[in-house]
């Protein structure tokens, strides 16, 4: 038995917990006088194997058209949907990671429309009533958060590609039917950057929750773009909607464009009209596509096929205990070991560049390999080894992390065995280039014994030995240095250095040698 889908209606006013925190208009140097409103409707597909309505496998980019379409996706008469729990797991820890609520029940309605890449004249979405609603997404630490109005469940389209010579119109289905949760923000974004900040933060947070690759280029995250500009700290303005953004970039440049074009009506007396607006790239500015006259009417109507969705408290609970740390709690989590908001970030980076399976299972990124490491350790000596010696020696061989042959085990002990001096830092990265070059499984302890890199017990008498034959070799410097030009002493460093294959210890050497230079001048 269907309810009514619009029973769930939660106008954004309802927003009880941050109703209060409605952000102020901010003045602009760019627009003096106006302030610049944006909410932005993102549609994320969901990282599931499965489509949302059949089992047929999402598909990637690359695959031939219409290889990943089942007779539902196609629209087929007599065929029936049924949901994929997958895509409804995803949706929840997605909600939960953006602090909203989960409502005990959503509903599917029908929003017709048509074009030749929907089959069925229909797509499915939540528009009435999400799965979630009420949340928000704090986008720098003290920031106010950017309220989430709701998340809903929907299908994507396929795609259509016109050969207007030839004038004919290639439909491919591979896409049509995947999940997608469009995330719909209150109008709580006040610039161009606080919305490219929005969307980066996002991206990075599905991506950390494994619930979409939250990709723009390759259209795993598409933006629609609400602008509007006002008189400051008067009402908000109409909204016009951008469709189709490919990058934060455009994205941008599309915000400050529109802005523009908005004050300079307004400026001339004329009106905003509410409408749909596409964005040129090449001229960096948006153009009509329909009025709100033209707007279609989607005529919405519950979906007969599908009942409404219950989601158990029980079910939300059991999510949430097995969610992934998220990039705020890292962040603080890293900070307050003592790394600085560099190190963090750099681990975080490479951390979300980690590859999660299809299913959306999270593999072993940097986060997990440095907490390894950094256990009974100092945190700030193992980020500096994972951050600059292990990441500098991987990019000079055009490496990525994920290639990383060195384990954790193997990082401790290579650290343990420079923090106890029984090697140097210089025999260190040694071991370290040699266990990236040969992908060895070698402990560094071992390795440091067969390469005779151990700063050994008559180091002293090495030491000495050392020394003395650079000044036997490098005469011409000794004498310098002799002479008082202090700064040719280093090259001697170097000589023993080299010699030494980097076990020994530069200050001591430098002592040596200073010592042995004055006493025979
Ligand atoms: N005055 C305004 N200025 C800028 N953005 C606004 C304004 N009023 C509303 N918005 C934003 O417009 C968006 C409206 O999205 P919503 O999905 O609710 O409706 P829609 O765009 O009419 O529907 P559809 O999903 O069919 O595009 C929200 O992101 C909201 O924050
Ligand atoms: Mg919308
Ligand atoms: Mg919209």
């Amino acid at each position: 038995m269907l309810g009514k889908p619009w029973s769930n209606i939660r106008p954004w006013s309802c927003c009880k917990r941050f109703a209060h925190q409605l952000r102020p208009q901010i003045p602009d140097a760019r627009w003096p006088g106006y302030a610049v409103v944006i909410g932005i409707e993102v549609h994320a597909q969901i990282k599931s194997r499965e489509k949302l309505f059949s089992n047929t496998w999402t598909s990637d980019l690359d695959e031939a058209p219409n290889t990943h379409v089942s007779p539902y996706d196609a629209a087929f008469p007599g065929t029936l949907p049924r949901l994929n729990p997958k895509c409804v797991e995803l949706g929840v820890r997605t909600a939960i990671a953006l602090n909203a609520q989960v409502n005990h029940r959503s509903a599917f309605d029908r929003k017709h429309y048509f074009y030749h890449d929907l089959p069925s004249g229909y797509q499915i979405t939540q528009h009435y009533a999400p799965f979630a609603s009420d949340g928000f997404l704090q986008l720098e630490k003290n920031a106010t958060a950017v309220r989430i109005k709701q998340i809903q469940l929907e299908q994507d389209t396929g795609k259509s590609m016109s050969d207007v010579r030839r004038r004919v119109s290639h439909v491919d289905l591979n896409r049509a039917g995947t999940g997608l949760m469009e995330i719909v923000s209150e109008p709580d974004l006040r610039s161009p950057e606080e919305a490219g900040n929005y969307v980066r933060t996002l991206q990075s947070l599905l991506r950390s929750v494994g619930s979409s690759d939250g990709n723009m280029e390759q259209g795993s995250l598409r933006c629609d773009v609400n602008v509007s500009v006002n008189k400051y700290n008067e009402p908000f303005g109409t909204r016009c909607e951008i469709k189709n953004l490919n990058s934060v970039k455009f994205m941008m440049v599309a915000i400050t464009s529109e802005a523009f074009r908005q004050i300079e009506l307004l400026e001339s007396g004329r009106p905003v009209l509410q409408e749909t607006r596409g964005f040129d790239e090449d001229k960096a500015e948006t153009y009509a596509l329909r009025s709100k006259e033209d707007a279609p009417d989607y005529r919405y109507m519950p979906d007969p096929n599908l009942p409404p969705l219950f989601l158990e408290k029980r079910y939300v609970s059991s999510i949430r205990a097995e969610m992934p740390e998220l990039p705020d709690a890292t962040r603080s989590r890293l900070q307050a070991l003592g790394l600085s908001h560099r190190d963090a970030d750099v681990l975080m980076t490479i951390d979300s560049g980690r590859e999660v399976g299809h299913d959306g299972q999270l593999g072993h990124g940097a986060i997990a390999y440095f907490d390894t490491v950094a256990q009974g350790r100092d945190p700030k000596v193992v980020v500096n080894w994972i951050t600059h010696e292990l990441l500098g020696q991987l990019s000079h061989r055009h490496e990525t992390f994920m290639e990383n042959p060195l384990s954790a085990t193997q990082m401790g002990d290579l650290i343990d065995l420079v923090q106890d001096k029984k090697i140097t830092g210089t025999a260190g990265k040694t071991i370290l280039r040699h266990v990236l070059e040969h992908k060895s499984t070698a402990m560094p302890s071992v390795l440091a014994k067969e390469l005779s890199l151990l700063s050994n017990d008559d180091g002293d008498a090495s030491l000495q030995k050392w020394c003395e034959e650079a000044i036997d070799t490098l005469t011409e410097e000794a004498q310098a240095v002799r002479d008082g030009n202090v700064n040719v002493i280093n090259k001697l460093v170097g000589f023993v250095m080299k010699r030494s294959r980097g076990t020994a210890n530069a200050k001591a050497a430098r002592a040596i040698l200073q010592s042995k230079l004055s006493s025979r001048s």
